[in-house]
C-alpha cells in the first residue's frame, strides 16, 4: 500500500536528509518511525504525503507513484493519506466543528451533510461535547483530536502523524495514543514519527522502523521480532 524504493532526499546546501530508504507498509499496519532529531523522519513522512518529491528512488502510495503523479493531481493522493502534526495546525478563531466542516467543504462533500458528518467525526474522536468550543478554548489533547477528526474526513487508507504527542502531557498522550489504536483497529494504517522510545516500547505490537542520519537502520518486522522495538 505504501512502498519506498531506494528513496533519497537531498536539499541544496544541506545534502542528504534521507538516503536510500526502502520499506513497505501494508494495509492496516501500525508503524513507528523513530530516530534522533534530524534523522529524516519528517522528510520521510512528507515524501509519503508527496509534500516533497524524492531526489532519487520512488514513493508509491495507494496506486500513486512519485515518478508519475503531476503536481496538479497530488490532491487525489491526499484524499487517501491523512496527516496530523505536533502543532495541530487548526484554524484559529474557529470552533472544533468549523475546523472539521471546512475540511469537508474543501473535499466537496454535499453541503447538507457537512454539519452532521463533522459532528460524527468529532464523536468518533471523543469530542462531541466540545464541538462548539473555539480552538483556543480546547486543551492540547482536545486540539489534537480535532486535527485527527479533520484528517479522517476523506476516509484515508493511512494516517501519517508527525510527533503528534510532542506537545502533550503524559495523560493526554495516552488518550491520543489510544485513539490512534482505535482508528488502526478499524483497518486504517498508521505511520507515526516519534523520538519517544519509551512510548514506542510501551506499544510492542507496533512495527518499528528506525532512521539514523537518513538511513533505515532497523526494521522490527525484518528481524522477525514484533517485541523488540528500536534499540
Ligand atoms: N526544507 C529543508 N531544507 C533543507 N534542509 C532540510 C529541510 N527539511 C529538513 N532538512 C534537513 O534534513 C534533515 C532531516 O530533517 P527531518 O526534519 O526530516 O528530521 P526529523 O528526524 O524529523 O527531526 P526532528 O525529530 O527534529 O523533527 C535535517 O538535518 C534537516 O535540517
Amino acid at each position: 500500500m505504501i512502498k519506498l524504493e531506494k528513496v533519497s532526499k537531498e536539499y541544496p546546501r544541506r545534502g542528504h536528509a534521507v538516503r536510500g530508504v526502502t520499506f513497505e507498509v501494508q494495509k492496516g499496519e501500525f508503524v513507528f518511525l523513530t530516530g534522533h532529531s534530524g534523522s529524516g523522519k519528517s522528510t520521510t513522512l512528507r515524501m509519503i504525503h508527496l509534500a516533497e518529491r524524492p531526489s532519487e528512488g520512488e514513493v508509491r502510495v495507494s496506486g500513486f507513484s512519485s515518478d508519475m503523479v503531476k503536481d496538479s493531481d497530488v490532491w487525489k493522493l491526499r484524499r487517501r493519506v491523512g496527516m496530523v502534526f505536533q502543532d495541530f495546525r487548526l484554524l484559529q478563531g474557529r470552533t472544533a466543528l468549523e475546523n472539521v466542516a471546512f475540511a469537508l467543504e474543501v473535499t466537496a462533500s454535499r453541503s447538507q451533510d457537512i454539519t452532521a458528518r463533522a459532528q460524527r467525526l468529532l464523536s468518533q474522536v471523543g469530542l462531541a461535547a466540545k464541538s462548539g468550543a473555539l480552538v483556543h478554548e480546547l486543551s492540547g489533547g482536545e486540539q489534537q483530536r480535532v486535527a485527527i477528526a479533520r484528517a479522517l474526513v476523506t476516509d484515508p487508507v493511512v494516517l501519517l502523524a508527525d510527533e503528534p504527542t510532542g506537545n502533550l502531557d503524559e495523560r493526554a498522550t495516552r488518550g491520543i495514543m489510544d485513539l490512534f489504536w482505535d482508528i488502526n483497529a478499524m483497518g486504517m494504517a498508521v505511520v507515526m514519527a516519534t523520538h519517544d522510545l519509551e512510548m514506542v516500547r510501551s506499544y510492542p505490537k507496533a512495527r518499528t522502523l528506525e532512521l539514523d542520519q537518513g538511513k533505515l537502520v532497523y526494521d522490527s518486522a525484518a528481524v522477525g521480532s514484533r517485541h523488540g522495538g528500536a534499540t
